[in-house]
């Protein structure tokens, strides 16, 4: 018995391959065939990759041979997989929040570094620059945020916007801020899962009037948690920024905090590190520095990890009674302090607008103050 190929081409254009509905001959599926007197080879591509799909295939070319052709060909089917390439993991995730230009998430692996600190005079900072400036303080598990601002024992209102009711940021030296701890009693422990947080958070972003902000930073909760992964998800974040002391043991939490960021489900740009109390410099020696948490080692992290770093701060008394007093550090004007943030801020915004510029979804913006960076706004 000789088989014809023509034949064969008949038999297959009775079936189709799992999941797809044209007959495989006019899907393009069956790739090839070869006949050798009552031998037939069958090359096939589906695009399911999984081992049902290739059996089901296989059984059906089979029985349709056998059906339509001749009952006892020799078959043999060959199947390769062309799965489509799964889509990468989005570089921005959430839904874009209008008004809301750039978030930029405060972390640190360890706690205690000092990363409310940062966000707290980041934002100062910023708002010093020009820009209109927000604070999610989403530290559930210490917000010390509305300390920081001397704003701890207001609440926030609502408002009507667009017959909606809104929840309106609270805001002081410019800047807007909505805290965890606006909603839990100062003396009670709360304990948050990773959704049940996502969803408090959300609420203070989508269900709150922010209005128009350049800047929105988070401050994430100490570690690299369930929580992480679920405001990283739900959250458009535009870029991350690290917070470390020079400590052995707090490296090694903040490498994993970058980790955490470059995860591909994760997928948020690092935009820098910034090392916190860098050196002790006692107010009455202003030029002597002890490096009493190591030397370097932010910075080292940076460079061992390829990520931008952003500049250091001393471990200074007026740093702490600023926050104590709710006046962040950065508003003094005309101190090493004020430059030393201003230069922190500045790079964390040049990175940002370098970000900006290479992942369009999200705007880059313009600079138009002191910071000295010239990036154009993008529409
Ligand atoms: N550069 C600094 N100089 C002096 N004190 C500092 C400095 N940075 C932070 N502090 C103080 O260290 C303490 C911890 O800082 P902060 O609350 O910012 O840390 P954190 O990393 O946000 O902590 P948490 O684990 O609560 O998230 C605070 O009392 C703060 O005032």
């Amino acid at each position: 018995m000789k088989l014809d190929k023509k034949e064969i081409l008949k038999a297959l254009e009775t079936i189709s391959v799992p999941g797809e509905g044209q007959n495989m001959v006019e899907s393009g599926a069956v790739r090839n065939i070869q006949t050798f007197g009552d031998e037939v080879v069958v090359d096939i591509t589906i695009k399911n990759p999984s081992l049902q799909a290739k059996k089901k295939a296989e059984v059906s070319i089979l029985q349709a041979i056998h059906r339509e052709v001749y009952e006892k060909a020799k078959i043999t089917v060959n199947i390769t997989v062309d799965a489509p390439a799964k889509p990468r993991a989005n570089e921005i995730k959430g839904a874009p929040i209008p008004g809301i230009k750039n978030i930029i998430a405060v972390a640190s692996g360890k706690g205690g570094v000092g990363k409310s600190t940062v966000t707290a005079n980041l934002a100062a900072t910023l708002s010093k620059m020009g820009f209109s400036v927000g604070i999610l303080d989403a530290d559930i598990y210490g917000p010390s945020i509305p300390i920081m601002y001397d704003v701890a024992s207001q609440k926030p209102l609502a408002v009507e916007v667009g017959g909606k009711s809104k929840m309106k940021p609270i805001e002081n030296y410019g800047v807007k801020i909505l805290s965890i701890g606006f909603f839990t009693q100062p003396n009670q422990a709360v304990i948050w899962r990773g959704p049940m947080a996502a969803k408090a958070l959300n609420q203070m972003i989508f269900d709150a009037h922010w209005g128009e902000l350049d800047f929105l930073l988070i401050d994430l909760p100490p570690g690299t948690g369930d929580i992480h992964l679920s405001i990283m998800q739900a959250l458009p974040v535009t870029g991350a920024v690290v917070v470390s002391t020079p400590q052995e043991i707090a490296l090694a939490d903040a490498r994993k905090g970058v980790a955490m960021f470059q995860q591909d489900a994760i997928n948020v740009p690092v935009l820098g590190i910034v090392e916190n109390m860098a050196y002790f410099t006692p107010a009455e020696l202003p030029d002597n520095k002890y490096y009493i948490f190591g030397r370097d080692g932010a910075k080292n992290l940076a460079e061992d990890m390829e990520v931008p770093f952003l500049g250091a701060l001393p471990l200074v008394q007026s740093i702490r009674e600023a926050s104590d007093a709710g006046r962040p550090a950065a508003l003094q004007t005309a101190t090493p302090l004020e430059s030393s943030f201003e230069e922190i801020t500045r790079n964390a915004v040049q990175e940002l607008v370098r970000r900006n510029k290479d992942l369009p979804p999200t705007e880059a913006i313009k600079i138009t103050t002191m910071a000295g960076c010239s990036a154009v706004k993008k529409k």
